[in-house]
């Protein structure tokens, strides 16, 4: 990968999609994140050796947000098996926004259609082994540290009590689910372990190891050793592609083709098969949530390279 992509075409295509930035608008309804700066933009693309080539704005930190959900899917998986997290979880794309109640309601029995939105993913950190919520998050953080070969990786304290303060709908969703028997336990605390695991703070570059670490089916690119096991990397990359995108999938899939998840930080990982992880970081969202910059330089990028899996 690194012989075809370099720098130089890095920085020149920031540059080039640097003007859509403009066509959105930061999330606010975090409000540690309505401070994040539209022109903070970065890529990174990390190869099956575990070679990086990133350009922009590299020292910027951000939280992974709904990127987590990714990863607390596999943690789940780890901890419970699939029979378990799939008898809780569906596994259908909603079509709706991400934060919707809406087919929770309309359907019997009520489960979340899938881990990938909001009330799915309450319902995945309800699962994760561990009594307390700073307990499950530390799973996660080790997890989090394997795939970065990154120990320092911590969640951002301002940002997940800016949302644990503000998070009435996911409050709403957990509750629903409560009532419904889909999550046990305390609420507050389930929210805390979520609000938390979607604050945990990476770089660009930590953000393409994940990739990477997902298209190497799981194993860690230095040493090999399996650190998700292969099936369990293919069940979230699936997920990736039907439901990572929120209700963009479908489109984000024919113009794209690489499975992806984003988060309202603005950060996008991508995974190719056989190819490596890329990276993207840019604040600015259009109306689903998804990175303006992210989606066009992923465009880009997969349609010059073919990167397409499809
Ligand atoms: N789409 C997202 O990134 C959402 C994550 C955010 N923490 C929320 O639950 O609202």
């Amino acid at each position: 990968m690194k012989k075809i992509i370099t720098k130089d075409i890095l920085e020149a295509w920031l540059d080039n999609v640097r003007p859509y930035a403009k066509d959105g608008k930061v999330a606010d309804y975090i409000p540690a994140l309505a401070r994040s700066n539209p022109e903070d933009l970065a890529v990174a693309v990390v190869d099956l050796e575990d070679e990086c080539v990133s350009a922009g704005a590299l020292e910027s930190q951000f939280t992974l947000q709904s990127i987590s959900k990714v990863l607390s899917l596999a943690q789940a998986l780890l901890d419970n098996g699939e029979d378990y997290v799939f008898e809780r979880v569906g596994m259908e794309p909603s079509g709706d926004p991400f934060h919707s109640i809406y087919k929770l309601e309309q359907l019997n029995p009520s489960k979340p259609l899938n881990p990938m939105i909001n009330a799915g993913a309450l319902a995945v950190t309800n699962m994760i082994h561990g009594v307390t919520p700073d307990e499950k998050v530390g799973r996660l953080l080790s997890f989090i540290h394997d795939l970065t070969d990154d120990q320092s990786i911590r969640y951002n304290e301002e940002v997940s009590s800016s949302e644990f303060g503000t998070a009435y709908l996911n409050r709403s969703l957990c509750y629903y689910m409560k009532q419904h028997g889909v999550i046990s336990g305390s609420v507050e605390e389930n929210l805390d372990a979520y609000t938390k695991q979607c604050a945990i703070e990476v770089n660009i570059h930590h953000l393409a190891r994940i990739g990477a670490i997902f298209a190497n089916e799981g194993k860690d690119l230095n040493s090999g050793r399996q650190i998700l096991p292969r099936h369990l990397a293919r069940i979230c990359k699936t997920f990736m592609v039907t439901c990572g995108m929120y209700d963009a999938s479908g489109s984000f899939a024919i113009r794209v083709g690489i499975p992806a998840k984003s988060g309202v930080s603005g950060a996008v990982v991508g995974s190719v098969n056989g190819y490596g992880g890329i990276a993207v970081y840019g604040p600015a969202l259009d109306d689903r949530g998804n990175s303006v910059v992210g989606l066009k330089l992923l465009e880009l990028l997969s349609n010059r390279y073919d990167l397409s899996i499809f």
